[in-house]
């Protein structure tokens, strides 16, 4: 086992190889997670609560449902999703799926139904919603992992109470009771006292969450005097300190399985993961697949698409094979090497390009190289 040094001394804290720190064992849904297998099911952006720290953007606090970023308009949209991430299990999350229970319920029978028993689903909820009635549903659907989000660092919240008695009513059941929160700095005690109830209920990890701003919530937490960790990352200050120093006294004090998750695996690991096994089955042959799991090729643009395609084939003599009319993006698409030689050799109104994309639904184009 390693062992962290921290300013106390000797600590049991680990650090994963994908930049986050653990004490025991990582939970199942983590475990899927780093390794880019978990398909991100958002049923709905309708959530109760309000925290000041919420990463969602106004278009998806509504109730819209996607799987990874592909808007979902029907089951088949979803099915498709996963099997073009080739993926093993699924996320939950909203919003709060829960303020949508007969869809979550709908969409955990589905995914079971069509990749098994074993495709590991877990879910995020504020736990307001959390009645026994829901419980049940969701457990007799095949849900295998829960994790709750009590409303901690909002003083004198209308909904913490309720959220920790439905909470508690979780481990009537036979799956993975787990807390899941933000590192919200000046809120260690608050976090340490959900530790602690977790671990005398017998729930199985708490996973928190280095907290990080987005275009949302960036007023929100500079007003509370939270700031940024560089102009690179997404992080908070102190937020991952704070996390470690709850690890430390976890530890020490509690038999509770803890996973601190940061922005870096989120950003270097969980979505480098999940794009190379897309990559695999949505690249074309004349893509490469770079490292970083994104589509490299060559890309011609000219106004007129069909009297450059008949020249490329007659003229500079490309074999068809190398070819690809992509109407939607008003290009030729081709092999890198390729657009390289017919951008030297060719001259005129045409444009050549060397680009980099998402394999993801949206295909974000990330570089464009000038040919
Ligand atoms: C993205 S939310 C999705 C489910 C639900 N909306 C919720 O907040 O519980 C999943 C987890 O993200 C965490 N989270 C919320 N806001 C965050 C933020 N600004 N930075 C980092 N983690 C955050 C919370 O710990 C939450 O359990
Ligand atoms: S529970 Fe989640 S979705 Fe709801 S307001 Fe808080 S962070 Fe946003």
């Amino acid at each position: 086992m390693i062992r962290g040094w921290l300013a106390e001394g000797i600590i049991m804290v680990q650090k994963t190889p994908y930049y986050s720190y653990v004490v025991g064992e990582l939970p199942k849904g983590c475990q899927y997670c780093v390794r880019g297998e978990k398909l991100v099911l958002f049923v709905t952006g309708v959530c109760p609560r309000n925290c000041f720290y919420c990463p969602l953007s106004p278009w998806r606090r509504k109730d819209v449902v996607y799987a990874n970023e592909r808007p979902v308009r029907s089951e088949k949209d979803i099915i498709e999703e996963a099997k073009i991430q080739d993926a093993r299990g699924a996320g939950i999350t909203g919003g709060d799926p829960l303020a949508r229970l007969s869809r979550t319920v709908e969409y955990i029978r589905l995914l079971k139904e069509e990749f098994g028993k074993k495709f590991h689903i877990h879910l995020y909820t504020t736990g307001i919603l959390a009645s026994e009635e829901a419980l049940e549903k969701l457990y007799d659907a095949g849900l295998d992992e829960i994790r709750f989000h009590p409303d901690l660092f909002q003083p004198n919240s209308k909904f913490f109470e309720r959220e920790i008695e439905n909470m508690k009513k979780a481990f009537d059941f036979g799956w993975d009771v787990g807390g899941e929160v933000p590192a919200v700095p000046g809120f260690e005690d608050r976090i340490k006292w959900f530790a602690s109830l977790l671990d005398k209920l017998g729930a199985k990890f708490l996973n928190i969450n280095e907290l990080e701003f987005s275009e949302t919530n960036l007023r929100a937490l500079l007003d509370r005097g939270y700031k940024p960790v560089s102009d690179e990352s997404s992080a908070i200050k102190g937020s991952l300190e704070m996390g470690l120093k709850v690890l430390e006294w976890g530890e020490k004090n509690t038999s509770l399985n803890y996973h601190l998750c940061t922005a870096k695996l989120k950003d270097a690991v969980q979505l480098r993961n999940r794009l190379k096994r897309m990559a695999k089955n949505v690249a074309r042959p004349y893509m490469e697949i770079t490292e970083d799991g994104t589509l490299r090729f060559g890309i011609a643009e000219y106004d007129d698409l069909e009297e450059l395609y008949e020249f490329l084939v007659e003229e500079a003599e490309v074999p068809r094979e190398w070819l690809y009319i992509n109407w939607e993006k008003k290009r030729i698409e081709m092999p890198v090497e390729v657009a390289e030689e017919l951008a030297d050799a060719i001259e005129g109104d045409v444009k050549f390009y060397i680009v980099e994309e998402y394999p993801t639904w949206d295909r974000i184009e990330v570089e464009r190289i000038p040919l």
